[in-house]
Parts: C-alpha cells; structure tokens; sequence
C-alpha cells in the first residue's frame, strides 16, 4: 500500500469521508458532554459565563492542538453556549482579502465565525482579520491602482474562534488579538474510553467495559481515532459474533485492522522493524531508514516519525534515527549489547533535531 496519503491509514488523525459522515451525529453538544482537556473546559466556562453576564459577545478564542482532538466540535460548543449562530471557513479557502471582507460583511451581531488552518490564510486576509478583530471594522478596498479608495465598513461584534495545529506559526500581532487560548493536549487513555462510551451509546451498540478500554490504548490519543477503530470493531463485532464489543472482540478486530496494542499500525511498525533488524537500533540516516522500509522519506518523517517519537519509540538525533530501549520491548526483540549500554540515548535527548 502507498502511505502518502495519510487518510489511507485507519489511525490517521485526519478526517476522511467516512468520518465526515458519522462525526457530526458524535459531537459533543455543551461543555457538559466534552470529555476531557480540563483546564481548557474549565478556562472556557469562565470566558463564556463572563460574557453571557455582561450581555456581550465573547472574547475572540484560539484553539491549538492536534488534529482530531476536538476544536471544531469545541468552537460548536461556544457557539450553542452563547446561544449565537456559527459560520465555518477555513485559511486555506480565504485566499484574497475580499473573501474575508465578504464573509465578515455578513455576519450577524454575535455570531461566531470558526476559522479553522487560520496559519494557512493567506497575507492580505490576515491584515484585515487584525482590524476586524480589535475594531470591528474592515477597509474594503474599491477600484484598481491610483484611482483605489478604501471604503470602510462597520461590522457587528462576532467571536472569532481560530483553530490551528502550528500556533507558533502564527504572527504575534494575530495572536494577540486573542482573549483566550486554549491549547488542546493528547486524551490519556481512561477519557477516551470515556469518549468511546458515550459514542457507543450513539451509534447503538453494545460495548462492555474492558471493551472500550482496549480500544482507547490503541487509539492514538485522539478521540477521531476512538470513534474510527469503534466503527471498525463495531463491524467485526457484527460479522464475526454477536454485536457486542468484548475485550476479546476488539483485540481481534483490531489485530484484522493491523493496529497494534500500542496503536502502531504496519508502517510504524516496518519502519521501527527496519530500525533494529537492518539497523541494529541505529543511528541511521532517514533516507537509509526510508529506502529500507520502501518508503518516500517525507512518508517516513511526516507520517509514521511523529507518533513514534511521541510514543518514546525512536529518537531522532544528530547522528540519525535511533531506536529506545522500549521500541525492542515493543517488538519482543533483544537489543545488542552496545546499544543496551547506550539506552540514554532514548527519548530524553536534549538535541534531538529533524535530520
Ligand atoms: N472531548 C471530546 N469528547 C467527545 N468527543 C470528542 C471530543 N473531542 C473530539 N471528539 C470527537 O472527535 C471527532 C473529531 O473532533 P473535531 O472534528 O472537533 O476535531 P478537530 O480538532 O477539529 O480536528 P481537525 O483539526 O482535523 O478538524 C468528532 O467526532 C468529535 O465528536
């Protein structure tokens, strides 16, 4: 299978068609029905509450985190908390300043405009954000060259919610105009399952507890995945026995799937395979790493690298790649003697860079 496109993978982060589909039945409605990322929930229950008091329309509020982790369903939520219409976009579809100018002309008193990828708007639109943001107020620029007059248009108070996965990427005057930011953090493995419960309950199907358990350790951190690889064993489950989710039910099911009780799926683990079998645990360069796996680089570090180095499984430092001593654990496999001595060379390094 070709791994370049990541929403091939059923552990990718990233929606795919399917998801888009079942998602919107799964999302939490209020703050109440948000599993997890407590400090975030508790911070925006002040916000929100605030502003409900006061009669005003909420601070301008930047989600960062992962994909799948939750900002869009998030942003939903503020929305049906202040009892205000929302309007979804994205960076990547604002390219010109009229876009923005368009969209913003047009929002109601109140209404909060989702800006998801808001690291991938293009220049112009960003400049006029800045001054829609703090003035509620745009330039829209008429006619071409000398003859051009900026006309500019008064806008209702709305809610800026901003969701981005690189928040360093963005300019320090776009996230100052923020009164709030939230950054989202990876599921730990007990809210997830809390998260595969309740979907469970949606989507009607029977799961007992040990069930939903196993399937939250391999889901990544990331409740998209949860709710993916429930769907998945929902349907083994179906075929292969009698539609309840067993503990037993979901290893199998997952094991058909070929994701691992970790999460790995079979690139992450032909990739750390590569690493000790042909590599003895490394160091060794990505493009090696790569051509041994039969793999782009880029699919290498792009897809399968992230997770691995999350998960403390492979280091990169500056002589290469190397795997810890918890990847030959994962694996079943010894590790020579030499790297056993070097096992501080794992996760903890201080100068681990991309090679
Ligand atoms: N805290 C949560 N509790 C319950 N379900 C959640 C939670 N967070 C996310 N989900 C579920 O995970 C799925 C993905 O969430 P969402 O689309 O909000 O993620 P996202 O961070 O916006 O991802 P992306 O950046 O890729 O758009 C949705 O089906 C949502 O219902």
């Amino acid at each position: 299978m070709n791994w370049n496109d990541e929403s091939d993978r059923v552990v990718a982060a990233t929606a795919d068609g399917d998801d888009h589909a079942v998602e919107a039945a799964l999302r939490p409605k209020d703050l109440g029905e948000f599993v997890g990322q407590e400090r975030v929930r508790e911070q925006l229950d002040l916000v929100l509450r605030a502003a409900r008091a006061r009669g005003a329309t909420a601070d301008h509020v930047l989600l960062s985190g992962a994909p799948g982790l939750g900002k869009t369903t998030l942003s939903m939520i503020i929305a049906t908390e202040m009892g205000a219409p929302i309007r979804i976009t994205s960076g990547p579809a604002i390219q010109h300043a009229g876009d923005l100018a368009a969209i913003l002309s047009s929002l109601t008193e109140g209404e909060v405009l989702f800006l998801d990828e808001i690291h991938r708007m293009s220049r112009p639109a960003e400049e006029m954000l800045y001054m829609a943001m703090e003035d509620f107020r745009v330039d829209v620029v008429v006619g071409k060259g000398p003859g051009a007059t900026a006309i500019p248009l008064e806008l209702p108070p709305f809610t800026l919610v901003g969701a981005t996965t690189r928040a360093g990427l963005l300019p320090p005057p776009l996230r100052d105009r923020f009164g709030f930011t939230g950054h989202m953090e990876f599921y730990a493995p007990a809210e997830l399952q809390r998260v595969i419960h309740r979907s469970a309950g949606l989507l009607d199907v029977v799961i007992e507890e040990e069930g939903a358990a196993e399937i939250a350790g391999r889901s990544r951190g990331t409740p998209r995945i949860a709710n993916r690889l429930l769907r998945r064993v929902r349907d083994y489950a179906q075929v292969k026995a009698d539609g309840v989710i067993t503990r037993e039910i979901a290893a199998h099911a997952l094991q058909v799937y070929e994701v691992d009780g970790r999460g790995l799926d079979r690139l992450d683990r032909a990739v750390l395979t590569a690493l000790l079998k042909l590599f003895g645990g490394g160091p060794v360069g990505l493009s090696t790493l790569a051509v041994a796996v039969g793999e782009e680089r880029e699919t290498v570090e792009e897809v399968a690298e992230p997770f691995l180095v999350r998960e403390g499984l492979l280091a990169r430092t500056p002589r290469g790649r190397i795997a810890t001593p918890a990847a030959w654990e994962h694996l079943g496999m010894q590790p020579p003697q030499q790297v056993t001595r070097g096992a501080g060379t794992g996760a903890g390094q201080g100068d681990l860079f991309g090679e």
